[in-house]
């Protein structure tokens, strides 16, 4: 049976079925209306606005390169201009791939492109060499932990190195709904009341920082991605496996099946939530090593590479966070440079 004819221009045969509305619809008109939703969250949500120095965080992997491919189509209705930042984890084996494929993309597109790394940011720590120090604590899976926290810091580094006014991420609304799952599952109020909505305003200094694909599925940035035939690093990084987010993951693909609208609305739920007055965290103050805002003594990023520099990562890591605040950090850590409390 030949395809139906697009919903839209009436003129082409449809090529795919939306995944939520089952419209009908070619490709070029899918990758317009997908483009226009973009627009729509940015515009409604006050996410960029004119003049708008956006940094694009860059993993070359698919949200992030269609993210890119979509802000570039936009940025002259925006009037924003942008830059890809990518951040060298230090991930032999995984990441130099990625990296590639951005400097691909960034050559492509003439974007300038930023890499900043760990290593340097970080006292010589990478990822690897974290696992490793981990490894054997009984706590190896909490890498994504550590990677998350440096990575959002290394962000911020290289957003000011190329005098950004904006951070954007690729999250899209699997992501997010993921994050929500999880932080319900480990019962993490504080990371449940920063995490909904579109993005932080950049308290305390940070820069702002949006999602502008939370509203799009992940199957609808793969379709975006193939009709648009870009070119992106597919492979999951090698300390993936390990994560607590897979298990999010694979839920949701099972409750999806019976209910095809929870991502969305695991995510609209997260943008409403309203934690008791007793269940709200504590006013950030300013992390008593590096001046960043942090939740209790030290911030994150100072807690994990103190307790690594310590060569204690479990407590780093570990749900003590009583111990930890008990611990000042080692003399002479070099605190890492300043940024604000991971929103996401
Ligand atoms: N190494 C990196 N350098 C710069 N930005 C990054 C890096 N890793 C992740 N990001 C940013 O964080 C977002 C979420 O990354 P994450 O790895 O959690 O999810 P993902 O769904 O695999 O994203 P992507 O498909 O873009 O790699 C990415 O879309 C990107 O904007």
């Amino acid at each position: 049976m030949p395809a139906p004819p697009c919903a839209s221009c009436h003129a082409a045969r449809a090529a795919l079925r939306r995944p939520r509305s089952g419209q009908a619809l070619c490709g070029a008109c899918f990758c317009a209306a997908f483009e226009a939703e973009v627009l729509h969250t940015v515009l409604a949500g006050r996410l960029l606005p004119p003049g708008a120095v956006v940094a694009v965080g860059a993993s070359g992997g698919k949200d992030s390169t269609v993210l890119a491919h979509v802000l570039r189509e936009l940025a002259p209705r925006l009037g924003v201009s942008l830059r890809l930042v990518a951040v060298d984890e230090g991930i032999g084996g995984y990441r130099d791939a990625a990296l590639a494929a951005v400097r691909r993309q960034a050559a492509r597109w003439e974007l300038p492109l930023t890499v900043v790394a760990y290593a340097d940011l970080f006292g010589g720590w990478t990822m690897d060499a974290v696992a490793r120090s981990t490894a054997g604590s009984g706590r190896s899976r909490a890498c994504c932990t550590f990677c998350g926290v440096l990575r959002r810091r290394a962000l911020e580094e290289g957003a000011r190195l190329v005098g950004a006014t904006h951070i954007v991420t690729g999250h899209n609304a699997d992501d997010m709904a993921e994050t929500v799952l999880m932080n319900f599952l480990r019962g993490d109020t504080g990371r449940l009341a920063r995490g909904g909505g579109l993005g932080s305003p950049g308290e305390g200094g940070a820069l702002p920082r949006c999602r502008p694909l939370q509203l799009a599925s992940q199957k609808e940035v793969v379709l975006y991605a193939h009709f648009r035939r870009l070119d992106y690093f597919s492979e999951e990084c090698v300390y993936a496996p390990e994560a607590f987010r897979g298990h999010a993951r694979d839920l949701l693909k099972r409750l999806e099946v019976v209910r095809p609208s929870v991502v969305l609305d695991l995510v609209h739920s997260a943008e409403r939530l309203a934690l008791a007055p007793a269940a709200q965290p504590a006013r950030p103050r300013a992390c008593t090593c590096c001046r960043a805002l942090a939740s209790r003594p030290l911030c994150q990023a100072c807690t994990l590479l103190d307790g690594l520099d310590r060569g204690r990562p479990r407590l780093a890591i570990g749900k003590g966070r009583r111990g930890l605040d008990e611990e000042a950090p080692r003399a002479g850590a070099q605190p890492p440079p300043s940024a604000a409390l991971p929103a996401f």
